[in-house]
């Protein structure tokens, strides 16, 4: 019998990959207070202490109000390059080898921050990655939910020039009321330009959004997909896909999408046979970055030494890496837990 020491230990140490993040959402604190003070841009509260204490959400849209105002002392390229760096020398520590980002361009165009200054300073970032560590990525362009299908068209318009660094579009921001049929014409231009997409679906929302998310956008992924176990059928339909589900265990515990993390749905969605995998959605926002998330689970839910090694091989197998890469990062999982 494994112990929890034991379990949490090999966490750590296994080759894991990020599928579901928000760049933003790595904006720690006191990076949020130094890059405020470098650009003079006042934030509503006078310390760290202050803004860590407002870090009590109930609900999704508790957090996204705090998450768009601290993402407001994003001014420059340098800004951006240094919150990104940052997220990845910490999960460079954490033995993340690949890393799948989301950024919302239109969180900062709404700022009047162009949209080359953003994805110059992200892109830099992880291009130093992977000359440093050889960690690989891949950028994904997150529309947000809660605008107009207008305003992701006229965002699509503006990455153009940039394609070659963007792998995939994604949808977040307020789920309820903004089901992903809004914007399945987007998604259609964007599958056009040979882009992957996904979507957040089933967080807050009901199994029918992810229903849309399938049938109507022809996600690649499905970002949370928490409430698609609500409906068996949908069961059924993911699994038959092979569509993998980036859950978020630590942020789904932060915004009351499961009451307490004993409950929490993962296991249940391996012995479903669905692909689920372990990410950290917002970690400076939720209370940690992957180890933590696995460390949370092994110490909450009994998770086994079998469904550990599960979990990270569907991060490897749902990324959107080459087979190549995908191959080496699996053997070398196995071998650790040989
Ligand atoms: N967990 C989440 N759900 C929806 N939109 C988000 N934007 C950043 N994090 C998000
Ligand atoms: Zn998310």
């Amino acid at each position: 019998m494994d112990t929890t020491d034991t379990l949490v230990e090999l966490s750590k140490k296994m080759p894991k990959t990020e599928l579901h993040l928000h760049i933003e959402g790595t904006f720690e604190p006191e990076q949020m207070f130094a890059i405020a003070q470098r650009n003079q841009v006042k934030l509503k509260y006078d310390t760290v202490d202050a803004l860590k204490a407002a870090y009590q959400f109930t609900n999704l849209q508790d957090f996204l109000d705090l998450y768009y105002q601290g993402m407001s002392v994003l001014l420059h390229e340098a800004d951006f390059y240094d919150l990104t760096m940052a997220y990845l020398e910490k999960v460079n520590s954490e033995n993340v080898v690949h890393v799948e980002i989301f950024f919302d361009p239109q969180g900062h165009l709404s700022r009047d921050v162009p949209f080359d200054v953003q994805i110059k300073g992200i892109y830099n970032a992880l291009q130093d990655a992977q000359l440093k560590w050889g960690m690989t990525s891949k950028l994904i362009m997150s529309f947000l939910r809660h605008l107009s299908e207008e305003s992701a068209f006229e965002t699509l318009e503006q990455a153009t020039p940039f394609l070659s660094w963007i792998d995939g579009v994604g949808l977040d921001s307020s789920e309820l009321g903004h089901p992903p049929e809004k914007f399945s014409r987007v998604f259609e231009a964007c599958k056009n330009l040979g882009l992957k997409v996904t979507a957040h679906a089933g967080e807050e929302g009901p199994p029918d959004y992810v229903w849309q998310a399938i049938d109507q956008i022809g996600v690649d992924r499905i970002d949370h997909g928490n409430r698609a176990l609500e409906d068996d059928k949908l069961v059924a339909e993911i699994k038959a896909r092979g569509l993998t589900l980036t859950v978020c265990p630590l942020s789904n515990l932060k915004l009351c999408v499961v009451n307490d993390m004993k409950d929490h749905p993962i296991t249940r969605m391996l012995e479903l046979g669905l692909n689920a995998t372990v990410n950290s959605d917002d970690p400076a926002y939720f209370g940690g970055y992957m180890n933590d998330n696995y460390a949370s689970l092994v110490h909450r839910t009994g998770i086994s030494k079998t469904e550990l090694l599960q979990l990270a091989k569907n991060g490897i197998t749902g990324s959107w890496m080459d087979h190549h890469t995908k191959e080496q990062h699996l053997e070398r999982l196995h071998a650790l837990f040989q």
